[in-house]
């Protein structure tokens, strides 16, 4: 089992030494481990943020694990030479189009959020975020208007099979878990989404059992803070999934806490082929001081376990133990406490 280490900028590294100590420390048969350069970093060492050696590196594994990229320093340059273009460009390059972002308030934890006991605790849903389509990768430029002005303007699109293709992806986890599926979009508005409703309620037929809805994404972010218990699985795209997923990690308590998965349809030796990453950016505010949660990286690691290497039972210990350190109070600055990442990383394996 071979697990490419994309450490990144900012906290990314932090973190990331965190989960792969947890994995170290479940002393699994036969785990390799390559590190590679990725986002500002590589910019610096390399001249571009994704560096052909690591796209490679990340090709020959069996499983990425990403920490965060994004530097303050680099938002000047080129848009095709800043760091967010190495997770994009991981994305497309590795086909990975279904992010699963698990949120849930775990049970006796509803204090970690700063909605009202009641509420969160209905909070346990699955974001199933389309990406590596929608306005991230479409065409997109500046342009002067014939009255003089400058204009910014992002292409939106999606098409058929990208849609049908995650919607699938949702439809099953929905199914397996017996789920209800909500489908947020914005199609009283965008064309885009009006094709990405046909598509779903197309796709439904095949689901009988599922019971579907659908959102428009400014309603649905309004029931994830008010009425998080009527949400399952939600289907959405990359631009609304996004967001919509900071939005849950807030609700839960912090984005310290929210995993993800990338996937798409490669199948190694041991099971699906997947990045794994923490759903935060590199925190530049807090980088470098000792500061960052390293929960949601771990919690990724977690995540990998189940989808690339079929070891359900050892995921479920790294979440178990990542909940037992939540409840025992060894909490990060983002939760109100005073453990350190070094620490909490410390707590999680003492419980493992
Ligand atoms: N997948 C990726 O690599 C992503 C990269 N970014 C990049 O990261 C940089 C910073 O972006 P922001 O919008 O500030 O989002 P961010 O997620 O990095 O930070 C937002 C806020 O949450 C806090 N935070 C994030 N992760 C935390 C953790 N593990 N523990 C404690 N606090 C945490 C930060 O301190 C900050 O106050 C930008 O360059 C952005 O483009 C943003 C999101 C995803
Ligand atoms: C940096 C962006 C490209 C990605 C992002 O915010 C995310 O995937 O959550
Ligand atoms: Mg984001």
């Amino acid at each position: 089992m071979k697990i490419a280490i994309l450490p990144g900028d900012g906290i990314g590294p932090e973190v990331t030494a965190e989960a792969v100590a947890v994995l170290e420390s479940l002393a699994l048969p036969g785990l390799t481990l390559f590190e590679g350069d990725v986002g500002g970093i590589a910019y610096k060492r390399h001249g571009v943020p994704l560096p052909d050696e690591t796209l490679d590196m990340a090709r020959a594994a069996d499983a990425v694990l990403f920490g965060a990229v994004g530097d303050p320093s680099c938002d000047t340059l080129e848009r095709h030479l800043r760091p967010e273009q190495a997770i994009l460009g991981l994305r497309k390059h590795l086909g990975l189009f279904a992010n699963l972002r698990p949120a849930r308030v775990f049970a006796g934890l509803e204090h970690l959020s700063p909605l009202r006991a009641d509420i969160a605790g209905g909070l346990d849903m699955l974001i199933v975020r389309e990406l590596t389509g929608d306005v991230y990768f479409g065409a997109k430029g500046r342009r002067v208007s014939e009255a003089g002005e400058h204009e910014g303007w992002d292409a939106m699109s999606y098409a058929e099979h990208e849609v049908r293709r995650i919607a699938h992806v949702a439809f099953r986890a929905a199914a397996a878990g017996g789920h209800p599926l909500t489908s947020v979009d914005k199609a009283n508005v965008l064309e885009t989404s009006q094709l990405w409703r046909d598509v779903v309620i197309e796709v439904a037929a095949e689901y009988p059992d599922v019971e579907l809805d659908h959102m428009y994404v400014d309603n649905a972010a309004m029931q994830v803070v008010s009425h998080p218990d009527r949400f399952g699985v939600v289907l959405t795209g990359n631009l609304f999934g996004d967001i919509l997923s900071d939005l849950a990690s807030a609700a839960v308590g912090s984005i310290g806490l929210l995993p993800s998965a990338s996937l798409g349809e490669r199948e190694t030796a041991f099971g699906t082929f997947g990045l794994y990453e923490p759903i935060h950016g590199s925190a530049p505010d807090i980088a470098g001081q000792g500061k960052a949660n390293p929960m949601a990286t771990i919690l990724s690691a977690a995540m990998m376990l189940r989808h690339s290497f079929g070891m359900d039972a050892e995921a479920a210990r790294v979440e178990n133990a990542v909940a037992a350190t939540l409840a025992d109070g060894i909490l990060g600055g983002d939760l109100g406490g005073s453990h350190g990442t070094a620490a909490i990383g410390e707590a999680v394996r003492a419980r493992l």
